[in-house]
C-alpha cells in the first residue's frame, strides 16, 4: 500500500493542530485539528482570506505547513515524496487548466499515459471517464476546450482529476466559474458521483449554499485561519458555533434547512380516496423539503403526494413542512 492507500479506495485524512504563517508573516492558517472520515465529502467554507485554500494546499503539499501533522490513512504526508503523495490525490481547481490545442479525449488521456497506460486503454478510460460525468464522447471527445460551455469544462476537469482513480479528492471553488442554475446541477451531480465512487472529498468553498447542500460535513473559517465550528450541515444550521458563524451561515439559514431535512412519514399526512395520478406533483420518500416545497409550487395544489416507488404514502402540505423543520430544529438541538 502507498501513501494514499490504494487506488480506488477511499482514505481517511486527518489535520492535527496544522498552521500556517507564511513567510511575511500572515497568521493564513491557525492551529486546526479536523477529520475527514473516508468516503466523507467536506466542505472549507468562510469568507474570503480566511485560509481555506492555503488548508487545502497543505493536504497535497503544495504548501508546506508551519505546524502540525497531516495524515492520509495514518501516514505523515511530510514524510512523502510530494510527487509520488499527489497521484493518490486528485486536485481540481476553477480555472481547470485544459490544454487549450488539445482535444477534450485527448485531454482527459493524458493523466492515464503518464501512468504508462497504453494508448488504447488511456482512450477506453477517457471515454467512460467521459460518460460517467456526463459529457457524451460521441459529442465531445473531439471538440476543443473553447468549443465547451464553462460548465462542460467543469466536468472535464472532474474527469480528469478521476482518471488516475485517487482515494482522495481535493477541489478548490470547482464549481465557481459557472452561472448558478448550471451550478446547482453539477453539485448535484458531483455529489451523487463521490457517493457512487466512495472517494474522500475535501471541498473549497466562499459559498455556504453550496457547503451545506454538497458537505457531510462543513467547517467554517473565519479571518485568521481559525476553524470556527465543525459540523454536519443540520447541526452547522441548527447550532452556529459563535456569533462569527451566525453571521456566516445568516438569518435565512431555517430557509437553508429545507436543502439538509428530508422528508419523513410522519410528517405526512393521508388522504383518502385519492390514487398517485390526481394529484400531479408527486416526490419519493427520504428527499429533500426543498425538492418537495419546490414539487409543491409547480402544482396547482398546495400540497405534494410522497411515495415510495408506486406505493402513495401520503401528502405533505405547508404545515407538515413546517412540522418537519421544527422537528430537525429540536432534534439538531
Ligand atoms: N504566498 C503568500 N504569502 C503571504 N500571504 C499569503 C500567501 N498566500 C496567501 N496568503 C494570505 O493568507 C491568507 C489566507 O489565504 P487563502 O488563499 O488560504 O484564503 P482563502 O480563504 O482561500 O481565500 P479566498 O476565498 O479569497 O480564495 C490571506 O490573508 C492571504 O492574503
Amino acid at each position: 500500500m502507498d501513501a494514499t492507500g490504494p487506488a480506488g479506495g477511499t482514505a481517511m485524512i486527518r489535520l492535527s493542530g496544522v498552521g500556517k504563517t507564511y513567510d511575511d508573516g500572515t497568521v493564513a492558517v491557525q492551529a486546526v485539528d479536523l477529520d475527514v472520515a473516508p468516503g466523507e465529502l467536506l466542505c472549507l467554507v468562510g469568507p474570503s482570506g480566511c485560509g481555506k485554500s492555503t488548508t487545502l494546499k497543505m493536504i497535497n503539499r503544495l504548501i508546506e505547513p508551519s505546524t502540525g501533522r497531516i495524515e492520509i490513512d495514518g501516514r505523515d504526508v511530510t514524510g512523502e515524496d510530494p510527487v509520488r503523495l499527489r497521484r493518490g490525490i486528485g486536485y481540481v481547481i476553477q480555472q481547470v487548466g485544459l490544454f487549450p490545442h488539445q482535444k477534450i479525449l485527448t485531454n482527459v488521456m493524458t493523466v492515464p499515459l503518464l501512468y504508462g497506460e497504453s494508448r488504447a486503454t488511456a482512450r477506453a478510460r477517457a471515454t467512460e471517464l467521459m460518460e460517467l460525468v456526463g459529457l457524451d464522447p460521441a459529442t465531445y471527445a473531439d471538440r476543443y476546450p473553447h468549443q465547451l460551455s464553462g460548465g462542460q469544462r467543469q466536468r472535464v476537469g472532474v474527469a480528469r482529476a478521476l482518471a488516475a482513480d485517487p482515494p482522495v479528492l481535493l477541489m478548490d471553488e470547482p464549481f465557481g466559474a459557472v452561472d448558478p442554475v448550471v451550478r446547482v446541477r453539477l453539485q448535484d451531480e458531483f455529489k451523487r458521483l463521490q457517493r457512487d465512487l466512495g472517494k474522500t472529498v475535501v471541498l473549497v468553498t466562499h459559498d455556504i449554499d453550496e457547503a451545506v447542500r454538497m458537505g457531510d460535513r462543513v467547517a467554517v473559517f473565519a479571518t485568521g485561519g481559525r476553524l470556527a465550528q465543525h459540523a454536519t450541515p443540520a447541526e452547522l444550521l441548527a447550532r452556529p458555533a459563535d456569533d462569527f458563524v451566525a453571521d456566516f451561515v445568516g438569518s435565512e439559514r431555517g430557509l437553508r434547512r429545507l436543502s439538509v431535512t428530508p422528508v419523513e412519514t410522519e410528517h405526512l399526512e393521508p388522504l383518502d380516496d385519492v390514487r398517485l395520478g390526481d394529484l400531479g406533483a408527486a416526490v419519493e420518500i427520504g428527499c429533500t423539503l426543498e425538492e418537495a416545497l419546490a414539487a409543491m409550487l409547480r402544482s396547482d395544489n398546495a400540497m405534494v403526494a410522497v411515495k415510495r416507488g408506486a406505493i402513495f404514502l401520503g401528502v405533505l402540505t405547508p404545515a407538515g413542512v413546517h412540522r418537519a423543520l421544527r422537528a430537525s430544529l429540536a432534534a439538531a438541538g
